[in-house]
């Protein structure tokens, strides 16, 4: 079966679709991260803002030294002050500083928490259609987009409106008309905003999409560096990187031309706003409508409204940027998650052989394509060995996939000793399961880890007896550090053999009441394989075994066997049956099964 770094091994990678708008909910969602935490953002926010007007207060207290000079007065009093001054703002600042920062470290830490629960519950289908590599990048590098939206977003845009609020009330004392004219000219310059605003958004989404494109192409490429290496494909994989990396870089360079465009039409708008108030405002003078002293102080204002002006604007780019990442954050936050809580046991039984039905089974892939299975039909007796067999893509993995609830059937029931699957609660079920995969079946990390990786719990006793049942004893006694040995990336440091009988050791210690076994199509050794053989009988002895078998030695030992043809059953039976009821039996059982003709006319007669 295919899986889904599979899918995007296929050919290079295409231009990303367009950036998905942002969308309402995001604002919704970035709330929902920034809510649990606004006590400590409003106390950081305070704390910079009281720290700023001290600071504000430093010219009028040092405006008294100075007079102290003129008038001979004692320097102490006022030093002292505007030393204290000082220390005081730098240290709250520096406090607001460190709390916001904190604030927005941990509202980073909780959304890359919340992905990472999710992530490994997604349901197959969905993971198969995203890239691996760009799921990494939403956890690592969208989640840290937030932590500027925190910072910067809310607390300066929050204390800006303050600033600019007591500064337009100020303004507004001094002069209706010239507060008038200030702010016609700053509604045409945020009315460019609103039309720039969106743009950086769009820019910075389809940048972090290019990243997670980046992630995607390198995460294939080391998934299969052997194969990279092997085909010399290293500079066309490094292309494809470059490209992602470029993407990223242009959709970036947009993001800032558009931002440095805000940032001139703030400067741009108040510097108009001056020009225009000095006119309005020196007619009014000429006229005697307005003092001089007034139009001063008037400008005064307008100039210290370039600040707050300013902060806003950087706010609001930097909340777009967050909209962005949340906008990638909530396309995986939105993906339906499997219900992983503890449930009953998957079927009154313990760890007793179970037995399989297949009724009537149809599954489509994708609604465009031929059914995988189609109207399929049999039963798994408990307790007894059942082999799949049929050409490649008959269906033989997709039962499988059907069996572990990857994914659900369109019609047709499948039970696990008379109980429908999808009544039984999915840890139950897929612990009732031991599922042996033919790929890739061993992780990096010890033998022990390998072995424990689905029953930590398990005692030193069992963890020795599944080796010896599965003739791993050599294997263990070989290796340097025994069971603590590392096996490598995927196991790279053990035969394909030793590998799929590692994979079926970490099976049988879960107690599977059935052991579903997709048999490595690899050769294997005289011994190897004997020793294959000899452990699947022994585990069907006491288990119900399910193999999708690729060998004549696995075939001939099952109670029976079922050919698959394009996902229909074709016919059921033994091996000697078959071979001679069966022509496609026949024809597989002489060209495609993993053994001599010699065995084959053997165990056939
Ligand atoms: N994740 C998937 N998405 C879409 N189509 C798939 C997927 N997995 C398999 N298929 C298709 O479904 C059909 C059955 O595939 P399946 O993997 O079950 O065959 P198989 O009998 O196990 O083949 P093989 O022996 O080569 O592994 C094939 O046509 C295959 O291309």
């Amino acid at each position: 079966m295919m899986g889904p770094v599979d899918r995007f091994v296929n050919g290079t990678l295409a231009e990303p679709a367009p950036a998905a708008p942002i969308a309402k909910g995001s604002w919704r969602l970035l709330l929902t991260h920034i809510k649990p935490r606004k006590w400590p953002l409003v106390a950081g926010g305070l704390l910079g803002f009281v720290g700023g007007i001290a600071g504000l207060a430093e010219p009028l207290v040092a405006k008294s030294v100075i007079d102290a000079f003129g008038s001979g007065a004692s320097l102490t009093g006022p030093i002292l002050m505007l030393t204290v001054l000082v220390l005081f703002g730098a240290t709250l600042s520096a406090a607001g500083t460190f709390v916001l920062e904190r604030t927005a470290e941990s509202i980073v830490l909780s959304a890359r928490l919340g992905l990472v629960g999710r992530m490994l519950r997604l349901r197959v289908p969905d993971v198969d259609r995203l890239k691996p590599g760009d799921l990494i990048s939403r956890v690592t590098a969208d989640t840290t987009l937030l932590r500027a939206v925190c910072t910067g977003g809310v607390t300066n845009g929050i204390t800006a409106l303050f600033m600019l609020a007591g500064c337009v009330v100020l303004m507004g004392f001094m002069d209706v008309v010239l507060l008038g004219v200030t702010l016609g000219v700053l509604a045409v310059v945020a009315t460019m905003a609103l039309f720039v605003f969106p743009r950086i958004g769009r820019a910075t989404t389809q940048a972090q999409e290019a990243l997670g494109e980046m992630g995607a192409v390198l995460d294939r490429a080391l998934q299969a560096f052997r194969t990279v290496k092997a085909a010399g494909a290293e500079e066309r994989e490094t292309e494809a990187v470059r490209g992602a990396a470029q993407r990223a870089w242009r959709k970036g360079v947009t993001a800032a031309g558009w931002n440095s465009i805000a940032g001139t039409a703030t400067w741009l708008g108040v510097q108009l706003s001056f020009l225009a108030v000095l006119g309005v405002g020196g007619l009014r003078v000429a006229s005697g409508t307005l003092e001089v002293s007034a139009l001063i102080a008037f400008l005064l204002y307008l100039f210290y409204l370039t600040g707050p002006i300013s902060m806003l604007v950087e706010g609001a780019t930097q909340l777009q940027t967050g909209l962005a990442a949340v906008t990638r954050l909530r396309q995986v936050e939105e993906l339906e998650v499997e219900s992983l809580t503890p449930g009953e046991p998957a079927a009154p039984g313990g760890t007793a052989p179970a037995a399989l039905t297949f009724t009537d089974v149809r599954f489509h892939y994708t609604k465009d394509r031929s059914p995988a299975l189609d109207g399929v039909s049999f039963e798994v007796p408990a307790g007894s060995m059942t082999a799949l067999v049929g050409p490649s893509g008959a269906g033989k993995s997709t039962m499988f996939a059907l069996l572990e609830r990857f994914y659900e059937p369109d019609a047709g029931s499948i039970t696990l000793d008379g109980r429908e699957l999808r009544d039984i609660p999915l840890p139950g079920l897929r612990a009732a399961l031991g599922y042996v995969e033919q790929d890739t079946p061993v992780l990096a990390g010890s033998l022990r880890e390998n072995l424990l990786f689905g029953a930590p719990e398990v005692t030193e006793d069992e963890v020795a007896a599944v080796i010896a049942r599965t003739q791993l004893t050599d294997l263990v006694n070989r290796l340097p550090e025994g069971l603590e040995t590392q096996v490598g990336h995927r196991g790279q440091m053990l035969s394909g053999g030793e590998r799929q009988r590692v994979a079926i050791a970490r099976a049988l210690l879960r107690r599977p009441r059935v052991l579903l076994l997709d048999e490595a199509t690899s050769q294997l050794d005289a011994v190897n394989e004997l020793r294959l053989r000899e452990v699947i009988e022994e585990v069907a002895a006491t288990t119900t075994v399910l193999v999708i078998a690729h060998r004549l030695s696995t075939v001939t030992s099952a109670r029976q066997i079922v050919v698959l043809e394009a996902g229909r059953v074709r016919a059921v039976g033994s091996h000697a049956e078959l071979v001679a009821a069966d022509d496609l039996y026949r024809e597989l059982a002489t060209t495609q099964f993993v053994a001599s003709g010699e065995a084959m006319a053997g165990n056939a007669g």
